[in-house]
């Protein structure tokens, strides 16, 4: 008993503890005080209490994340509707139960064991008209959502514009207009990224106009077609490197052009990355950002980056974005703002971190927790000019790859290197203009918000990336690659070890054949190298007679 007196003199009610005890175990009634304790302190858990959110892209890495700290901080929320696509031969009640059944929300069933009947998978595709959801389904979702958080997108660089168009920008259109339909509606939180306008140096937190109206673009997609389309997107897109920017930029202007009396936040994450401290450091799941590049270096594929090393990293963890996103919608719901803020959650003006610094942090982690089965032994350094780029690319990237395939087809087995080769080169391409530039971002509304916290709220909904450790976050990042991407155990780092001493090894003995073989080819063709290697023979010869005549007197 003495155990639950503590909590007593906090001020909690007894005849709740009274009531839970004759139901539950003293685990759960301490779980369960712990609960009513998170309600009472913190504001912004006590907000989503009793509310019915929706959210798009809750299948993605974003997505999850916000969907897990969603369910522990505030348990008794009513229901989170999820729109979701069935995908690889899974209906989306499995999709759904497989994400709640994973690591990730391991913590989240100990505070909210029923969490399974407050989440509602409703079948929606956001490339269809009314995102294809049923009369019901979406009679539900009108008349009952409170929060929207839009997270869904296609972030892939390299996206057809129509395809991306259609999903960042149509999409958010339509969803605003279903929003508009929400009686209860309180808050809506579009998710952009802090590079939608990464053509300018110095971003500040407003929505800046796009040189051709997005509704204009939207139009002109629906009746060109592709071969246009394709001849017209660098034109469209202009000095921004992707369409992935580009339309993200568009639904911007969409959210404040459209959004009409809602009251509506946008947030701009800078490159998400693995979690910092929430529910556990270093969890991620897609090979998006750094994470792909991670494995490709500490599989040693990746030798050489076209990078800047002094030029910021500007890394955002996941965790902490989820964080600024909940601690938005409340502010939005509650305070509810005149106009459309804008927040960025980014790191380089509070605690820069480049990507020299990163570099040699993630393979400094390789030395500790190196990845099972390296193709070669990670060693990957920063290039900052074109021609040593394409020489390492060379040398460094495809070589290896053509030698490696043509030993594959030696032993009988399917080449693949040299595709999983082109495919990095390819990535590599995509994001060298994001390695080789540093942007200013402000802040301003990002830090308001955070002294309009309480200090509960500072610390439940922590967003504060002055606290952040870099070097620790990188080896948790690259240890939860490790985990949770490659799924590798930990029990196999001795074995790893022992690989990459073997490769160490090959490595010398090839570097040595190649010398000897390269020398030997030099001193058949030329008479300076054959007297240089007469008078190295002859001097070492000399000095091993000196050597044994003098042990021999000594003798
Ligand atoms: C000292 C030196 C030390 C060195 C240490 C080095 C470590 C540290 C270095 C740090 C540098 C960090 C730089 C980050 C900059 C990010 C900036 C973001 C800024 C914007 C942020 C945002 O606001 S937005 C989110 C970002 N948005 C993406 O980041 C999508 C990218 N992505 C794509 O745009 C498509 O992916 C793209 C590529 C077209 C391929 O396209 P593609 O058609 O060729 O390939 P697919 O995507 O279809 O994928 C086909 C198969 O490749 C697999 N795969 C996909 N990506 C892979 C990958 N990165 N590495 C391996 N494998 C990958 C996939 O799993 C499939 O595998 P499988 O076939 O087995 O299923
Ligand atoms: N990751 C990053 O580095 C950054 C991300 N952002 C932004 O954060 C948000 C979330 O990104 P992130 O979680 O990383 O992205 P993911 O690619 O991991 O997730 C995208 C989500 O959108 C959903 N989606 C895509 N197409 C459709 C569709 N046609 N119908 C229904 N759902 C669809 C996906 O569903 P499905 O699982 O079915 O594919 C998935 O849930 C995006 O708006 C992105 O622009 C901003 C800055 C950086």
């Amino acid at each position: 008993m003495a155990k639950f007196g503590k909590m007593e003199e906090g001020g909690f009610d007894k005849s709740y503890y009274l009531y839970q005890r004759n139901l539950h175990s003293p685990q759960k009634i301490l779980s369960s005080y712990r609960r009513q304790k998170g309600r009472i302190m913190s504001m912004i858990a006590a907000f989503y209490g009793g509310k019915s959110i929706l959210i798009t892209g809750a299948t993605g890495f974003l997505g999850k994340v916000l969907m897990e700290k969603l369910f522990r901080t505030s348990p008794d929320l009513k229901v989170i509707y999820v729109l979701v696509r069935p995908k690889q031969g899974q209906t989306l009640q499995q999709r759904v139960f497989q994400i709640l059944d994973s690591k990730l929300f391991e913590k989240v069933k100990e505070v909210c064991p029923n969490v399974h009947e407050k989440i509602r998978a409703i079948s929606a595709d956001l490339n269809q008209n009314d995102f294809a959801i049923s009369k019901e389904d979406m009679q539900e979702l009108l008349s009952h959502t409170n929060i929207v958080f839009h997270c869904a997108a296609t972030v892939r660089f390299d996206d057809h514009l129509r395809h991306a168009v259609q999903l960042n920008v149509t999409a958010t259109q339509q969803l605003l207009l279903m929003a508009s339909q929400m009686p209860k509606l309180e808050a809506f939180i579009h998710i952009s990224t802090a590079f939608s306008n990464c053509n300018l140096k110095h971003i500040d937190e407003v929505v800046y106009p796009c040189p051709v109206e997005p509704k204009k673009i939207i139009d002109s997609m629906e009746w060109l077609d592709d071969a246009i389309i394709d001849e017209i997107t660098p034109k469209l897109i202009g000095d921004r490197p992707n369409t992935y920017t580009y339309t993200k930029a568009l639904g911007e202007v969409v959210v404040q052009q459209e959004g009409g009396n809602l009251n509506i936040a946008i947030i701009r994450p800078s490159i998400v990355g693995a979690t910092w401290q929430e529910p556990f450091p270093g969890w991620v799941d897609n090979l998006n950002g750094p994470s792909g590049l991670i494995i490709a270096a500490g599989k040693g594929f990746l030798r050489s980056i076209r990078a800047t090393p002094m030029a910021v990293a500007d890394l955002i963890p996941a965790d902490t974005v989820v964080n600024l996103t909940l601690a938005v919608g409340w502010y939005t719901a509650v305070h509810r703002p005149k106009s459309t803020l804008v927040y960025h959650c980014t790191s380089g003006n509070l605690n820069p971190c480049n990507w020299g610094k990163m570099g040699l942090q993630v393979l400094a982690t390789f030395e500790k927790i190196p990845f099972e089965r390296a193709f070669r032994r990670p060693n990957a350094d920063f290039t900052t000019n074109n021609i040593t780029t394409h020489y390492w690319n060379a040398v460094s990237h495809r070589a290896p790859a053509i030698i490696y395939d043509f030993y594959l087809r030696l032993t009988g087995r399917k080449p693949r290197m040299t595709k999983l080769m082109n495919r990095l080169l390819r990535t590599l391409s995509m994001v060298e203009y994001f390695i080789n530039r540093s942007w200013e971002w402000s802040t301003y509304n990002t830090e308001m918000l955070m002294s309009a916290l309480s200090p509960e709220d500072q610390r439940v909904f922590n967003f504060d990336v002055r606290q952040l450790n870099w070097l620790e976050y990188i080896e948790n990042y690259v240890l939860g690659v490790k985990k949770y991407l490659l799924k590798e155990d930990m029990a196999g780092i001795p074995e790893a070890k022992q690989h990459l001493k073997r490769l160490r090894n090959i490595h010398y003995l090839f570097n040595t054949a190649l010398f000897l073989i390269a020398w030997r080819l030099l001193i058949a063709r030329s008479q300076v190298a054959r007297n240089v290697w007469f008078f190295i023979v002859s001097f070492c010869y000399k000095f091993l007679s000196y050597f044994r005549a003098s042990s021999t007197l000594n003798a």
